[in-house]
């Protein structure tokens, strides 16, 4: 199984580029950022070199320069700017070859907000480079409220209805389990559309086997459907992170 290690939850004690380093020194050979845009991509780029390290995914639009804004995706009367931040991703992404970007909806609701999304994810999964794959992400409403994308059944509805083969699910055990209650079950449930996995644990977000995810379970499931992807740690530590990392022992 491959392991990536999300720079923007793991390591928050380390300045920014210093946590490319620990990455790297517990074990890591890829890594994602939610939001890497307040670094120059060549300083970005520096780190990922002298480590070794691959990154991954990044997320599209940058929440900072949106006022904290999670994406506009499915929202009707923003569909320019969508566009101008989707371009701004695309040229991040290309220049450190990052090959997956999670595009975020944003705060919407209904039917409109749905099919601006899907014309939308159409629109950017014309305009992607070459080898690139957008992914879509259900994110819980105690984490996330009034976020668009808040069921797996919804992202794997609007997958079905785009069948794209560069537009895929972005699978996360926390949220899983928030939204639906058994991660493992969401897992086996929509694990076709599934090109992404990230891992934390329910509900504090914490480490996995800290709190109600069945993580033998899940990683079980995970090798016997021969997942190839990335798992990635998307927690926050609650202390040291190397303290938090057995679960990369078990394969
Ligand atoms: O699970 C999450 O919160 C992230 O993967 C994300 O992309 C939201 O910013
Ligand atoms: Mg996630």
């Amino acid at each position: 199984m491959k392991f990536a290690a999300n720079l923007s939850l793991l390591w928050p004690e380390l300045p920014f580029l210093d946590r490319f380093d620990a990455a790297a020194q517990a074990g890591f050979d890829a890594v994602e950022i939610l939001f890497p845009y307040d670094t120059p991509a060549p300083e970005t780029q520096a780190a990922l070199g002298r480590n070794g390290l691959s990154l991954i995914l990044i997320n599209a639009p940058p929440p900072n320069y949106t006022g904290g804004a999670r994406g506009f995706a499915a929202q009707p009367d923003m569909v320019d700017r969508f566009r101008h931040d989707m371009r701004r991703a695309f040229r991040y992404a290309g220049a450190l070859g990052v090959p997956m970007i999670h595009v975020m909806a944003g705060e919407a609701e209904g039917d409109t907000a749905r099919a601006t999304f899907i014309d939308n994810l159409r629109w950017a999964a014309a305009e992607a480079p070459s080898g690139m794959t957008l992914t879509i992400e259900p994110l819980n409403p105690v984490a996330m409220p009034g976020y668009f994308l808040n069921d797996y059944a919804v992202a794997s509805d609007i997958l079905t209805e785009l069948a794209l083969p560069n537009v895929a699910l972005q699978y996360d055990s926390y949220h899983a389990q928030m939204i639906h209650g058994d991660a493992v079950a969401v897992l086996d449930a929509y694990r076709d559309f599934v090109v992404h996995v990230q891992i934390g644990d329910s509900p504090d977000r914490s480490a996995p086997g800290s709190g109600q995810v069945d993580f033998a379970k899940l990683f079980a499931r995970l090798e016997a459907t021969g997942y190839r992807g990335y798992v990635s740690a998307e927690y926050h530590p609650g202390g040291p992170t190397e303290k938090t990392l057995s679960w990369m022992n078990r394969s």
